[in-house]
């Protein structure tokens, strides 16, 4: 796991698009992982920025999504398949139909599971995933308590994430929804590269159990120690609980120029 320590959200911002950039660049067909959520803004952003100076193109690229709230209308703004586009995928220039996510509104959601998984393998799975974490360790919508071998499927959201996301929902903890369909933690797993941003001291005890604690399914996001490429873009405040700080800080400074993330 390489832990990179930079200034602020704007340069994970760069560092973080230099990866999609230079994979889009050798591959432009490249299936990437996309998430919701704040941490993942300043890449996108920052992509965005280098996509209309005719920097990178998306024209190629398929893109699959980690989550979604199961139950919310198509057309509610919360819904993650919405908030993706207007974040990102309608900011660049994916093809139609080039963005998939898990179906939160299947009349069948164990098919449709099955499915998603079905289309990701299909797709020869994804190049590049970018992640955040929740304060309590998970990532895409796998609580504390996952299967460290799961796939896709329907999970209960804790109350702790449903609080975290009320600020969503007009401040609503009872306006967000119970459950939700979430790439496992092995789907996530079996991507080539991953990527996770997490920024503000509210993420620093999760990054610290991440990175340097036992892997367990208490913490979820322990289950990244055992990928072979995994990067972690983190600001000051979210690596504040890193026994290993000074060492990752070393090894990115002494990290040939010629070498991205
Ligand atoms: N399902 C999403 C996760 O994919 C995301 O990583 C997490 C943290 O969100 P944020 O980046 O806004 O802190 O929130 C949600 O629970």
């Amino acid at each position: 796991m390489e832990i990179v320590i930079l200034e602020d959200a704007a340069e994970i911002g760069r560092v973080g698009a230099d990866a999609f950039t230079d994979l889009l660049g050798r591959r432009p067909q490249a299936v990437l992982g996309l998430a919701t959520g704040s941490s993942p803004l300043s890449v996108y952003d920052e992509l965005v920025r280098r996509h209309e100076q005719g920097g990178v193109s998306f024209a190629q690229a398929r893109a699959f999504t980690l989550d979604e709230y199961v139950g919310l209308p198509k057309d509610h703004p919360e819904r993650y398949r919405n908030v993706i586009d207007r974040d990102f995928v309608d900011r660049v220039d994916f093809a139609p139909d080039a963005v998939r996510g898990p179906d939160g509104s299947a009349e069948d959601i164990p098919a449709a599971c099955e499915e998603y998984e079905a289309a990701i393998a299909e797709a020869g799975g994804v190049d590049l995933q970018i992640l955040g974490i929740g304060t309590d360790g998970h990532i895409a919508f796998n609580e504390p308590g996952s299967s460290l071998a799961s796939r896709t499927r329907i999970k209960t959201l804790t109350r702790q994430t449903r609080i975290d996301n009320a600020r969503f929902f007009g401040d609503d903890v009872d306006a967000v929804p119970t459950h939700c369909l979430t790439q496992g933690l092995a789907t996530i797993m079996a991507a080539r590269h991953v990527m996770l941003v997490a920024t503000g001291s509210g993420k620093a005890e999760a990054v610290h159990h991440m990175a340097e604690g036992a892997v367990s399914a208490m913490w979820p996001a322990t289950i990244l120690q055992h990928h072979p490429h995994v990067t972690v873009l983190l600001d000051p405040a979210a690596a504040g609980r890193l026994q290993l700080a000074n060492y990752y800080r070393q090894t990115w400074e002494a990290k040939p120029s010629w070498q991205g993330v």
